[in-house]
């Protein structure tokens, strides 16, 4: 369903939020990349897509239940998309990440930031686990409040007067509700980069999509 109401919802342009975030994280054939509260694996896969045959790609997720979701979604696949490499699917806490400094090239969060109770360690523990020269894409809603207030408004009106309601029809309008008040409670875009410098990161840099309602967070290891 989260799925689902994602494509419905967003008129499936998470997907090509998603495909950018994959291509800003700088994630090449051959590399070893992580993803960051994978979920149910979407930018997991196109990860994979990005590393090829050659590469690694690990899929974290304190979720079983999400993870068990995603492993399955890899099983369900056409053998022709077999193109990319079989991918690793990891239960683990993004606070207290369970690899080896500088493991991975390149990693991936899709909105998972806004979700995790310590942004500024989970920020270290990406960090700490970039090789150098490595880098990540964090992709997430926007806290638009301070650059964009009309971007901030049309996203505050359709999270009450489309999502909210959609939700409710599908008896989970408790999770959905939550989206605004986190988005509320986020950094904006000017303090992920402050947080991201400060948490060792050479560069760090917010660029919005989809109308500055969404936002990826692009951050560079020396
Ligand atoms: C893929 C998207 C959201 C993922 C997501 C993240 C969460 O933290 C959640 C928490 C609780 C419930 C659900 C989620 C969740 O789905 C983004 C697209 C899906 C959104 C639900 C749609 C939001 C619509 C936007 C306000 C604006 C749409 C942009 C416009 C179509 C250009
Ligand atoms: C909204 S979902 C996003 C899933 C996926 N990245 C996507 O783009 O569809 C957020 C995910 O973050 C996971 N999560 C939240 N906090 C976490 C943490 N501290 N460590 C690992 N996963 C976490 C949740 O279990 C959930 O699967």
């Amino acid at each position: 369903m989260y799925d689902r109401l994602n494509d419905v919802l967003s008129l499936g342009l998470h997907r090509v939020w998603k495909r950018m975030a994959v291509k800003w994280s700088g994630a090449r054939p051959g590399d070893r990349v992580l993803d960051l509260c994978c979920g149910s694996g979407d930018l997991t896969f196109l990860l994979g897509e990005a590393v090829g045959p050659r590469g690694q790609v690990v899929g974290l997720d304190f979720s079983g239940a999400m993870l068990a979701s995603a492993a399955q979604r890899e099983l369900d696949r056409p053998r022709f998309d077999r193109l990319v490499p079989p991918l690793q699917w990891v239960q683990g806490d993004a606070l207290d990440l369970p690899f080896p400094d500088a493991s991975f090239q390149a990693a991936t969060m899709g909105y998972g930031l806004r979700n995790v109770t310590d942004i500024p360690r989970a920020l270290q523990e990406l960090y700490r686990v970039l090789a150098p020269g490595g880098a990540a894409a964090i992709l997430d809603f926007n806290n638009a409040v301070e650059d964009s207030p009309v971007a901030d408004g049309v996203q505050s009106f359709l999270l009450g007067t489309v999502v909210v309601p959609a939700a409710r029809a599908l008896g989970v309008a408790e999770q959905y509700e939550y989206l605004r008040p986190s988005i509320q409670r986020f950094p904006t875009g000017r303090k992920q980069e402050a947080l991201a410098l400060q948490a060792g990161f050479a560069q760090a840099t917010h660029y919005t999509l989809g109308f500055g309602m969404m936002g990826v967070l692009v951050v560079e290891k020396r």
